[in-house]
């Protein structure tokens, strides 16, 4: 089911915290540090040889401190181009972005420097872009550590803590030819943290590995995150990924169109489930995406008719009145020609009852 994310956490049935709705205002009225990744009408234009690509298409996502999470979406859908912008590593054409309070418009170039330094730690999907192929494990941590101009004393106490908790204590000395594709990433990820970052940006981290080696990946991030507090943001084409993390935003053209959350809840028997609801993403504006396959079932092209009752909101086809063996098998379905009342109700609704 897809209902629209502005009220309710799916949860526990109470007020939500709406993350994608980038409000920071917390429901029990307690104060609430701001959101650690926030993107408002995100827009990057590329403009190549006089043709210009809209790579992002007025993008919001809001991402809470502490939140592991997934941006899944189609190639070509902006995925890339959203993390290279919160990385530091390009710039916006318009709208308004911010990691841990860097405002990422207005950085100028020491402030960047120093936001790629200490704030983000970053993973490249190809894992020989991730490590220096002549140093260890150990000594990759290591330069790391350099770069972030860490206290030499404590390099050594820290590069053991990053390899223990990433599952790879004993491979501290090894190439990385030494190691496989999973171990390599584990390893990609201690450097990343080296410097101690609020939060980890990973571009396609299990795109070069096999399934085996992405859920030890995967895990890892977890681990990161449980373990370390750090914020963590994966992108990936891999929905997949979205049974190991709590919450997936779905990027379609440049903006975000749906988000799948998933909690524990406890059944009358005190036993544990794991439950993923659907949600689609409502914009400051009262923009959202139908999915596609709701439009392609209900056929429904260039405009729909929207109803609101008291507590939800149905969008219908709206169907040619010309075409008499159309209108025939619409009335002997029982639905009106125009969509209108008896029409089906479809994919968008805000309905409490249906969270
Ligand atoms: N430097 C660039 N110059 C011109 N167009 C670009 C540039 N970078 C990205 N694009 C275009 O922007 C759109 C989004 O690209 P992006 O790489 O962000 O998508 P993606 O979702 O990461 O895709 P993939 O999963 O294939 O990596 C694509 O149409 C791409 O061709």
């Amino acid at each position: 089911m897809t209902s629209a994310n502005s009220s309710t956490n799916p949860s526990t049935g109470a007020p939500s915290r709406t993350p994608s709705s980038g409000l920071s205002s917390d429901p029990t009225g307690a104060a609430k540090s701001p959101p650690t990744i926030e993107c408002r009408e995100l827009v990057r234009i590329f403009s190549s040889t006089g043709v210009e690509v809209q790579a992002l298409q007025g993008l919001d996502l809001t991402v809470e401190r502490g939140e592991l999470t997934a941006v899944v979406g189609a190639s070509g859908s902006g995925k890339s181009t959203l993390l290279t912008i919160l990385s530091g590593l390009d710039v916006p054409t318009a709208g308004r972005a911010s990691v841990a309070g860097h405002d990422l418009l207005a950085m100028g170039r020491r402030e960047r420097t120093g936001f790629r330094r200490h704030t983000v730690g970053f993973i490249w999907q190809q894992t020989s872009r991730n490590l220096l192929p002549y140093l260890t494990a150990a000594e990759n941590i290591a330069m790391a550590l350099i770069v972030a101009r860490s206290p030499k004393r404590a390099r050594g106490a820290r590069i053991g803590e990053l390899l223990d908790l990433l599952n790879v204590g004993d491979l501290g000395d090894r190439l990385p030819a030494e190691l496989s594709g999973g171990q390599q990433q584990r390893v990609a990820v201690a450097v990343a943290l080296a410097n101690g970052p609020e939060v980890l940006l990973a571009d396609e981290p299990t795109g070069e590995l096999d399934e085996a080696n992405s859920e030890m990946v995967l895990d890892s991030f977890r681990a990161v995150n449980e373990q370390l507090g750090t914020t963590v943001l994966i992108v990936t084409h891999d929905s997949g990924v979205s049974e190991h993390v709590r919450r997936t935003v779905q990027i379609r053209d440049g903006r975000t169109s749906t988000e799948v959350l998933r909690s524990t809840r406890t059944d009358h028997a005190g036993l544990e489930h794991e439950v993923a609801e659907e949600f689609a993403v409502l914009d400051r504006v009262g923009r959202l995406q139908l999915p596609q396959d709701y439009i392609s079932q209900l056929d429904m092209r260039d405009r729909v008719r929207l109803g609101l009752t008291d507590d939800h909101v149905t969008v219908a086809p709206v169907r040619e009145r010309s075409s008499p063996a159309a209108q025939d098998a619409l009335e002997a379905s029982g639905t009106d020609a125009d969509g209108g009342p008896d029409a089906p109700r479809t994919a968008a609704s805000t309905s409490e009852g249906d969270r």
